[in-house]
């Protein structure tokens, strides 16, 4: 259960102490207030003593930013079934049953869980996912969310029957932002020289020749086959300047990161796998690539010839085929345009398709996620086929790698990404991935190449390559 407040936090507290010692269960209290404005990342970097292993940072293009700092509570699984969506879904609901809440409050404010869902549940993992499991959430004890215009402070607390009422006070005087110490700014880390190890190069050629002679013999239509590489530094980096990096020279990219313990999965992805606000749901098909140009009439003819390129089309195709017909099952008047569009982030330019509609009653946003993940352009077509070829061939773990991450909050709203151009820093240690859809028409060389352009965010933040 939750308990939203904008004010008179003991009484809320109060309230909510009633509600668990009656029903012997934890209830989530929630409050939230407007504050000056504040920078995410300084917000971030304030985690770093208190909640170090527990953060989250999330930015939409058009949306708004959030951190979350502190596991007040995780919701995590390590079902290797479709049932790891519902069983998210359900440890939230049950936590959700009664709302209360005093005062408006934006979308992104008050309790959210942030978190995502590995690649493919079924393949073994790998030593380096071995901490993440097949889905893991948290509500964070802080959060601090920014929206174009206003800055939001939630500060979260899981009541239980046994809690004492002046320590919960305690725990929201404490947050309170006036208490926080923010006074350690700091700089951006130059980083040093690293040696890069690129895995499995002539295996993952071989691979794509194989999908191919499988595309032609009809077996499947298409499949992503996906590539890492491996950075080591001699110090350990800071995420902090990686997430920095992202967020200047990314920003039409969602960029993620997701602390688990002494990992950190980063990324800044520009695909969008699903939003729900309210009804209104929207999903994108992103597929299809080619490089920026250096001058501005060579990134015109290269978006033009990206357009026109019939390989691309194919691959850009079934991606909007599957989403459309996943999102006309859950929602109506789905709209989509009839020819894609060009995308272009500081690196690349995509194909790009937008569908949008409206969900029908008890379509959730979980359901949408499990519905379309993973879809073609990180999968394959047809969908089940798909996941086994990248099973059978592909020579890396994805881990959660090409999976859904995002929000969501107790309302059924919230966002999901997938989570590409990405990577897992631990220590000095540091495995980036890339993936490219293989069709009919694909030459290994050339798909070498994409993956080698879809490296660059990454490569750039972590200070290989000059932004
Ligand atoms: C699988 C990745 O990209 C996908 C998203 C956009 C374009 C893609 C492509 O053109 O191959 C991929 O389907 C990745 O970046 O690792
Ligand atoms: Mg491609």
């Amino acid at each position: 259960m939750i308990t939203t407040i904008d004010h008179s936090v003991k009484e809320h507290i109060q309230k909510a102490l009633e509600v668990a010692r009656r029903s012997n269960e934890a209830v989530i209290v929630s409050h939230i207030s407007e504050v000056d404005a504040m920078d995410p990342l300084h917000f971030f970097n304030y985690g770093e003593n208190l909640f170090l292993g527990e953060r989250f940072y999330w930015s939409g293009p058009s949306t708004f930013t959030v951190v979350g700092l502190g596991n007040e509570l995780v919701i995590e699984t390590s079902d290797q079934t479709t049932n790891r969506f519902r069983l998210i879904e359900n440890e939230w609901k049950r936590l959700n049953k009664q709302v209360l809440h005093s005062g408006s409050v934006s979308v992104g404010t008050g309790p959210l869980l942030f978190g995502g869902f590995s690649f493919d549940p079924i393949k073994s993992k790998s030593q380096l996912w071995n901490d993440f499991s097949e889905a893991k959430f948290f509500l964070p004890t802080i959060m601090l969310t920014n929206t174009k215009e206003r800055s939001y402070l939630t500060v979260n607390k899981l009541i239980h029957p046994f809690d004492q009422l002046e320590d919960c006070i305690e725990h929201f005087t404490s947050y309170e932002i006036n208490n926080l110490n923010f006074s350690h700014i700091r700089d951006c880390e130059k980083f040093n020289e690293f040696k890069l190890t690129e895995l499995h190069k002539e295996e993952w050629l071989n691979a794509i020749v194989k999908a191919k002679e499988q595309i032609h013999a009809k077996q499947i239509d298409k499949v992503v086959l996906a590539r890492e590489v491996h950075l080591l530094f001699n110090e350990k980096v800071d995420t902090y300047s990686v997430i920095d990096s992202l967020q200047k020279n990314q920003p039409t990219s969602y960029i993620f990161a997701f602390e688990n313990g002494i990992q950190s999965f980063i990324g800044a992805t520009p695909e969008r796998l699903v939003k729900k606000e309210n009804h209104k749901v929207f999903s994108t098909c992103l597929a299809g690539s080619i490089k920026r140009g250096i001058s501005v009439e060579e990134d015109k003819l290269l978006g033009h010839q990206l357009l026109t390129d019939d390989k691309n089309l194919l691959e850009h195709d079934i991606v909007v085929k599957m989403i459309k017909k996943a999102l006309e099952d859950c929602c109506y008047d789905v709209v989509t345009p009839d020819k894609p569009k060009l995308m272009k982030t500081k690196n690349i330019q995509h194909l790009y398709t937008p569908v949008e509609g409206f969900a029908r009653e008890d379509h959730s946003l979980l359901s949408m996620v499990e519905r379309l993940h993973p879809t073609p352009a990180l999968g394959g077509y047809p969908k089940h086929a798909a996941i086994e070829k990248i099973r059978e061939l592909e020579p890396m773990h994805r881990g959660w790698y090409a999976g859904p991450i995002g929000w969501l909050d107790a309302y059924d709203n919230g966002e999901f990404g997938v989570a590409i151009r990405s990577g897992l820093i631990e220590g000095n240690k540091v495995a980036l991935f890339a993936g490219c859809g293989i069709v009919g028409e694909s030459v290994p060389e050339l798909e070498y190449v994409e993956t080698q352009i879809k490296l660059k965010p990454m490569m750039t933040a972590l200070g290989g390559i000059k932004a």
